[in-house]
């Protein structure tokens, strides 16, 4: 099979597991709702391109903890019902315009309570922002709601998610600085969503290595790993070509834990080298349950399309690879198995086959 072009990853459904809201804003966006709030931006950038250069060029820091603090710029504007409904609105306008079909996207609603919201009215705001983006497009949108790893509200937010699991929340995650934050520190909270039967994802293995995906997985039971990329450190391939995976390695191959992995974000906080050494080529012919996903679109000015694209020019993927990664991305979401079948009957396969007919 031939390389696909760029308009053909255009338009081939694809399936998003890990975009954060506060990563993806406009740059317009920030900048009217920065004037609007009375949020300084920095070196008082008044000029939207201008801005999203800043955001990019301050996130391709080559570390995880300074790539965070463009955020201060994302979250401070989000602050309002009526800023969170907007930036939710236009999230999934972009995605529905990008050929995304399905998108969960993350957020941590304790940090948008500094205007006086209650956690419970930050959820109720994004989703009506869904709902409204979601109105006439064809993609189905949910929400996970994240906990910061550095803060103590994990058993709020997945008490919360458990509360909206019904209204368009379909899982928990923690996020933040990894380094001196391992996730059995919120230990309590995922052991509470699995006596709840909720689903969660947890970065891990992105800033920190080996122990803190074993710990994601082995000791607080994650159903995806947020990146997952260090599990590489756990594969050997000698010059010969054998390849030898530990029994972590293993264990995550055979179980078909799902690796939200980010390209784009990775080069940017220095997890990988550039996208044509990303680890995702070996574990993709390894065949690890492998998805591709734009972290925040923002700050890696990337889109999905984009994020696709940039793998095809590395890696010489074919269509049939990306409709790979988009199916492996749909059987792994956190949606409920007939939703997620439908999803890849009815839209990802017919989409795939009248692409490769043309
Ligand atoms: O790639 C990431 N690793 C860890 N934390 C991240 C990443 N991207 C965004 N975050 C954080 C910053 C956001 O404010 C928070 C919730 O979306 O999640
Ligand atoms: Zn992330």
């Amino acid at each position: 099979m031939t390389t696909p072009t760029r308009d053909q990853v255009r338009r081939a459904p694809k399936v998003l597991l890990h975009d954060h809201l506060d990563g993806g804003l406009r740059p317009a966006t920030v900048l009217e709702l920065a004037g609007e709030c009375g949020h300084a931006l920095p070196d008082g950038i008044t000029d939207a391109a201008e801005l999203g250069r800043w955001f990019a060029a301050a996130a391709d820091s080559g570390s995880l903890v300074r790539y965070l603090e463009t955020f201060d710029h994302t979250v401070g504007v989000m602050q309002t019902a009526a800023a969170l409904t907007r930036v939710a609105r236009e999230c999934v306008e972009d995605l529905a315009d990008d050929g995304v079909v399905y998108a969960e996207v993350r957020y941590a609603p304790e940090q948008h309570v500094e205007g006086g919201l209650s956690l419970d009215e930050v959820v109720a705001a994004v989703q009506t922002g869904f709902d409204e983006g979601s109105a006439g497009r064809r993609i189905v949108v949910r929400q996970l709601l994240t906990a910061m790893r550095h803060q103590a509200r994990s058993n709020e937010i997945a008490e919360l998610a458990v509360a909206w699991r019904d209204r368009g929340v379909a899982g928990f995650d923690i996020a933040g600085a990894e380094a001196g934050h391992p996730p059995t520190r919120h230990l309590d909270a995922f052991e509470y969503l699995q006596r709840e039967n909720a689903h969660f994802t947890i970065h891990a293995g992105e800033a920190f290595g080996l122990p803190s995906i074993w710990q994601a997985i082995q000791w607080c039971g994650a159903d995806r790993l947020g990146h997952g990329v260090r599990i590489v450190d756990d594969i050997t391939v000698d010059e010969d070509g054998e390849v030898r995976l530990g029994r972590l390695a293993a264990y995550v191959r055979d179980t078909r834990i799902p690796l939200e992995m980010c390209p784009a974000s990775n080069v940017q906080t220095g997890a990988a080298a550039s996208i044509a050494e990303h680890p995702i080529g070996l574990l993709t012919r390894l065949r690890f349950r492998v998805t591709v996903n734009t972290d925040n679109r923002l700050m890696s000015q990337t889109s999905m399309t984009e994020e696709m694209w940039s793998l095809v020019e590395a890696f010489d993927y074919t269509l049939d690879d990306l409709r790979w990664f988009t199916i492996n991305a749909m059987k792994s979401a956190f949606l409920p198995f007939d939703e997620r079948l439908a999803l890849i009957d009815e839209v990802i396969k017919p989409g795939y086959a009248a692409l490769s007919s043309r």
